[in-house]
Formats: structure tokens, C-alpha cells, sequence
């Protein structure tokens, strides 16, 4: 991001800080970047009409040089826009004859990192918005990662998709989010050796609080906001601080991943197939102490427990299976999820734009306000939601909650009050101070 690059690395003073960014000064070098490729993107008379351009750096400095507002001709070899984007196409014919949608505008961070690798194809392909839904993608990367968004724009050029009318990049969140109605924040700083959890917090705020005022500023009124980046609850609760004009209840962190692990589990358990796994919820935070939830999961629509018949296993190897499950990825093979990360992306996506199945539910790490399960308020913890295909959902209030999930309910919220603690020292009590005594090891995380 640019304020990264451009030197302001994230000081080691208070967390609190995290709350407070300002906007960054962006260097020349990369407001020409920016404002040079938008320049060339927004100039175009027939841009609704066109395969949008890609801002490439080598474009975006020739545009610049020649002063020129307006495109040439593919056929005489333009070097002003990025490859097969800056072909211009006529689609009057096509339109009068098809009905296609409005483009939906997605913007994602971390867009040349493992996780976007998959996901940006899916998106791409119609896979999780729709087949009958173009789309522009906006992607936001880091300074040092310029170089490689380009290249992932050019295998997005190489595949070919009807769907995709634009591809831009860029480092500047002001810019990239605008008018977004998706933003999939992905991007984040791993924790590196010998940093403390601490410091991770830290630094992960200050990225996520500069992109909150980012959106708040220039994105859609109703965008919808997933985080992805860890620690995910505790960025999406300091992206939506940051973001006071845009509802609240807009603002996702995913546990999706943790509810499809859970269900695969129980499915391996039963013997059947996952298809037959509903009503899954993860409870709390995306970390070992979240709360896999067999005791309202369903099985075939059974209760999982009158089918497994096996409460030890309930409540000890599965529940630990599913909260170290990223981690045992990770000593197997070396890295982190990012495959299957980036199908539980476009599952959340789908729960909201799809409405859910009768009876069933999806989870989804939400801003707890006004929920109905006694909670604490004013943070963001994975619970049990319902849709109706519009982008909103209601949480569910026909759920069971005894003492052996209550227990673990509030393990997990005493951890992400601690992170809060951390993060936002302004919106707690004097006495109570940053104090993370267990270090749980995100999923994913390295
Ligand atoms: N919530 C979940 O279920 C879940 C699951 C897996 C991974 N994750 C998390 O997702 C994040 C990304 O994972 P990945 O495997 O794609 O990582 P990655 O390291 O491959 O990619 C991250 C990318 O983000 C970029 N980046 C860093 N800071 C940025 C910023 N401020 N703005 C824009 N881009 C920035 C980096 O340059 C890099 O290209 C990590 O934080 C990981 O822990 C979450």
C-alpha cells in the first residue's frame, strides 16, 4: 500500500494509534501512477464500451510523457494502454439482444498474494457473482508488489473472460476503492520471526484503519466489506471504526473456511458425503479458540449428535481438529491455505447475493450490536446469519445454546475483547490494559 512504501513504516508506539491514521502522503511517483492510469481509464469517450484498460507502469509513464488524454488505435500499435484491454469493441449489437447486469465493482487487497492467485480466476470466470454478471476488478497491492499486479493482470488478460470489462491496479486504497461495492480485503503484513502477536495487531490496524477511512471516503454507500487479512475479526472491527459513514452491519470478517472444515469433518465422521452437513456455525474468533458448533450442525437434517453418537468426539477431536486445521496445512506442505481459502470467499460471497436455503444458515464473523445470544457488544464474532440474496443478512434466533458452548462462546470473546484492548485502548475502561497472555496461533498463519 502506498503509505507503506513510501517509508512510513508503522511506528512501535501504542496500538491506539491504529485508530488514528491519517490520510498518507502519497509521493509523486506513485500519484503519477495513480492518477495517470485513471487519467487514461476515465478520458476514454466510449468507456462503457470498451475492455477497460489495465494500468501498467510502462502505460501509465508514456501517457504521461505524451500528454495525451486520448487512446490510439490497436491496429497502429498503441503503447498508451496495457495489451488486449486497450482494444476497443462495439457491443451495441450484442446489447440490444442480450439483458446483461450492471457491472458489480470489486476491489481486493492483497491482490498479488497467494490467496488472489485463486480467487481472482473465480471472480473472473462468473463463478461467484453469476455467469450473467460482468465485473470490474480493482486491485490494491503494496509498492513492491506493483510489478507482480501487473503480471497478474496479464494472466487475467490470458484468460479471456467475457465477463471481465475492467482490470485496473493500483497502491493508493483513495483511489482503488472507489465507488467499490465489493471490497475483499485480503492483504496483510504475516507475522514474521520473533514478532509477538502484539505487534502483528499493530501494524495489520494500521493497514486496515487507513483502508476503513479509504472506503469511507470514496467507496459505494452500501459496499460490502470482507476481511480476510489476520487477524481478521479485529481488522474488520478496526476497518468499520474507521468507516463511520457506511453501515456497521456491512463489515465481514471470514470464517467461512473454519465452517466448510467443520463440515467436512462431521461429514468424514457420519460417513457421508459434506452435501448432507447443514446448519454449521463457527462461534468467536478466526483462531484455535473459535467454537465449531455441533450441537445445532445437522446431519442429513438430524442433529449431529443423535447421529454421530459420540460426545467425546464431539467435543474433543473434532473441535480441536477444526480450530488446528490451518496449522497442520501448513506443516504439510509448507504454506499456507490459499485454494480452498479462496472457495470459502466466494461461499460467503454467494450467501449474501444468493437467498439461503430454507432452514439452513451460514457463518460469518459480524459486528455483534443488537445481537440476540448476550454477546458482548462492539466487536466482531463469527455467528449464525440468514439471507435473502441481497447482500444482508439477519442473524438466527432459532439457535440452542447450553453451558458447553456458552463456555467456549465467551473463551472466545474474552480473547477478542483482549485484542481489542490492544487495538482500541480509547474505547475501554482505565483499568483494563493490552494483555495477550496465550498466543493462539491463527489459522494460516506462519
Ligand atoms: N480468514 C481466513 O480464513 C484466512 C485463511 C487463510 C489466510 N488468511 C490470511 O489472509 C492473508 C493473505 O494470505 P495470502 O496467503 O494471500 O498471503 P500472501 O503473503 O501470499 O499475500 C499477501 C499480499 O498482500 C500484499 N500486501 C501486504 N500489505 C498490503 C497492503 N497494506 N495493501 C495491499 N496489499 C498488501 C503483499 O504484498 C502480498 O502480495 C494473511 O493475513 C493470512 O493470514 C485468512
Amino acid at each position: 500500500m502506498a503509505f507503506m512504501a513510501a517509508g512510513a513504516a508503522p511506528s512501535s508506539s501504542s496500538a491506539a494509534s491504529a485508530l488514528m491514521p491519517t490520510r498518507p502522503e502519497t509521493s509523486p511517483l506513485q500519484f503519477f501512477h495513480a492518477h495517470a492510469a485513471r487519467r487514461a481509464l476515465f478520458r476514454s469517450p466510449s468507456r462503457t464500451r470498451r475492455s477497460q484498460l489495465v494500468c501498467s507502469l510502462d502505460a501509465t509513464k508514456q501517457a504521461v510523457q505524451e500528454q495525451s488524454p486520448t487512446v490510439k488505435g490497436a491496429a497502429a500499435g498503441r503503447t498508451d494502454c496495457f495489451g488486449v484491454f486497450c482494444t476497443t469493441y462495439d457491443l451495441r449489437e450484442e446489447e440490444e439482444t442480450k439483458s446483461w447486469k450492471k457491472v458489480v465493482n470489486v476491489a481486493l487487497s492483497g491482490a498479488a498474494g497467494m490467496i488472489s492467485n485463486h480467487l481472482l480466476f473465480k471472480l473472473a470466470s462468473g463463478e461467484v457473482f453469476g455467469p450473467d454478471q460482468p465485473i470490474a476488478l480493482r486491485l490494491l497491492g503494496s509498492e513492491r508488489s506493483f510489478q507482480a499486479l501487473e503480471g497478474v493482470a496479464m494472466e487475467l488478460e490470458d484468460s479471456l473472460y467475457p465477463l471481465l470489462r475492467e482490470v485496473s491496479i493500483g497502491i493508493d486504497p483513495y483511489e482503488v476503492f472507489e465507488d467499490v461495492e465489493w471490497a475483499l480485503l485480503i492483504g496483510a503484513k504475516p507475522r514474521g520471526p520473533g514478532m509477538e502477536r502484539a505487534d502483528l495487531l499493530n501494524i495489520n490496524g494500521q493497514i486496515f484503519a487507513q483502508q476503513g477511512k479509504a472506503l469511507n471516503a470514496v467507496a459505494s454507500r452500501n459496499v460490502k466489506v470482507l476481511v480476510v487479512g489476520n487477524p481478521c475479526n479485529t481488522n474488520a472491527l478496526i476497518c468499520l471504526k474507521n468507516a463511520p459513514d457506511l453501515p456497521p452491519k456491512n463489515f465481514h470478517a471470514l470464517t467461512r473456511l473454519d465452517e466448510n472444515r467443520a463440515k467436512c469433518q462431521l461429514a468424514l465422521k457420519a460417513g457421508v458425503f459434506y452435501d448432507m452437513i447443514s446448519n454449521m456455525t463457527i462461534w468467536g474468533n478466526h483462531s484455535t479458540t473459535q467454537v465449531p458448533d455441533f450441537l445445532n450442525a445437522r446431519i442429513d437434517g438430524k442433529p449431529a449428535r443423535q447421529v454421530i453418537r459420540d460426545d467425546k468426539w464431539l467435543m474433543e477431536e473434532f473441535t480441536k481438529t477444526v480450530q488446528k486445521r490451518g496449522g497442520v496445512l501448513i506443516q504439510k506442505w509448507g504454506r499456507s491455505s490459499a485454494a480452498s481459502t479462496a472457495v470459502s470467499i466466494g461461499d460467503a460471497i454467494r450467501s449474501l447475493i444468493t437467498p439461503t436455503p430454507e432452514g439452513d444458515w451460514f457463518s460469518s464473523a459480524v459486528y455483534t450490536n443488537g445481537n440476540p445470544y448476550g454477546i458482548a457488544e462492539d466487536i466482531v464474532f463469527s455467528m449464525p446469519g440468514r439471507s435473502k440474496g441481497d447482500g444482508d443478512y439477519e442473524l438466527v434466533t432459532d439457535v440452542v445454546i447450553d453451558g458447553f458452548l456458552w463456555d467456549r462462546i465467551k473463551k472466545s470473546e474474552a480473547e477478542l475483547l483482549a485484542e481489542k484492548r490492544c487495538v482500541m485502548p480509547e474505547c475501554m475502561q482505565d483499568d483494563e490494559l493490552c494483555e495477550i497472555t496465550e498466543d493462539t496461533m491463527l489459522p494460516g498463519e506462519k
